[in-house]
């Protein structure tokens, strides 16, 4: 895999570039079906936010279940995997990102507004973060269902919408580029790989 010209362009400007097709579409339904299943079979727990030192549960700040993806949890996860796999090399190459190893989350949303209010997932010293890629798994998602990713890129400030549709990919720099998860009128499903750099 490479990234394009215009992509590893503005992942340096804007801090973000949008990919669609990334597995494309029997893969993409397979992944779907796969992680569909884990949700319906109970994995996914309610997820935490910190407060200081403290984990607690505020679903107005964050109301996805995850649940942490480990390499063959499931064959048909395996092709995405590989493919996050490639995107790194190819981020690291085409957009000289240092990036190493990465942990990959399955998150659903189960509608009724569920929402994650706008942060970022790493801040600069802090965590060794470096690239956010989100995977979305959604068939049939219709703009009524609400769940759009907004993200806002440093240079304008102008809140871009991202609407979470089956095989789309968004990368962005996770120290830099904040965002938020609007409220989910249906559920919602994304597998989400964050990549640290080589250090770790
Ligand atoms: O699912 C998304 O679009 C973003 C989720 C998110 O921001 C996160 O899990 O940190
Ligand atoms: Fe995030």
């Amino acid at each position: 895999m490479e990234l394009t010209d215009a992509e590893a362009e503005a992942l340096g400007s804007q801090g973000y570039f949008v990919r669609d097709a990334f597995l494309g579409e029997a893969r993409a339904l397979a992944a779907r079906a796969a992680a569909l299943a884990r949700v319906k079979a109970g994995m996914l727990k309610p997820a935490g936010i910190r407060r200081g030192a403290n984990h607690a549960l505020d679903t107005s700040v964050r109301g996805d279940h995850i649940e942490w993806v480990l390499p063959g949890a499931a064959p048909e996860l395996e092709a995405l995997w590989h493919r996050f796999q490639s995107l790194g090399e190819a981020v690291s190459a085409g957009a000289y990102l240092g990036l190493g190893r990465f942990d990959v989350q399955l998150a659903c949303y189960p509608g009724g507004g569920a929402r994650y209010a706008r942060h970022r997932d790493a801040f600069p010293g802090q965590s060794n973060r470096r690239l956010t890629a989100i995977w979305y798994a959604n068939a049939d998602w219709k703009p009524e269902h609400g769940g759009v990713l907004r993200l806002f890129p440093e240079d304008t400030g102008a809140p871009v919408d991202v609407a979470p549709v089956l095989d789309r990919l968004v990368v962005f720099l996770s120290e830099r580029l904040e965002h938020e998860v609007m409220p989910a009128h249906a559920t919602r499903l994304a597998l989400t790989a964050w990549f640290y750099g080589r250090s770790t």
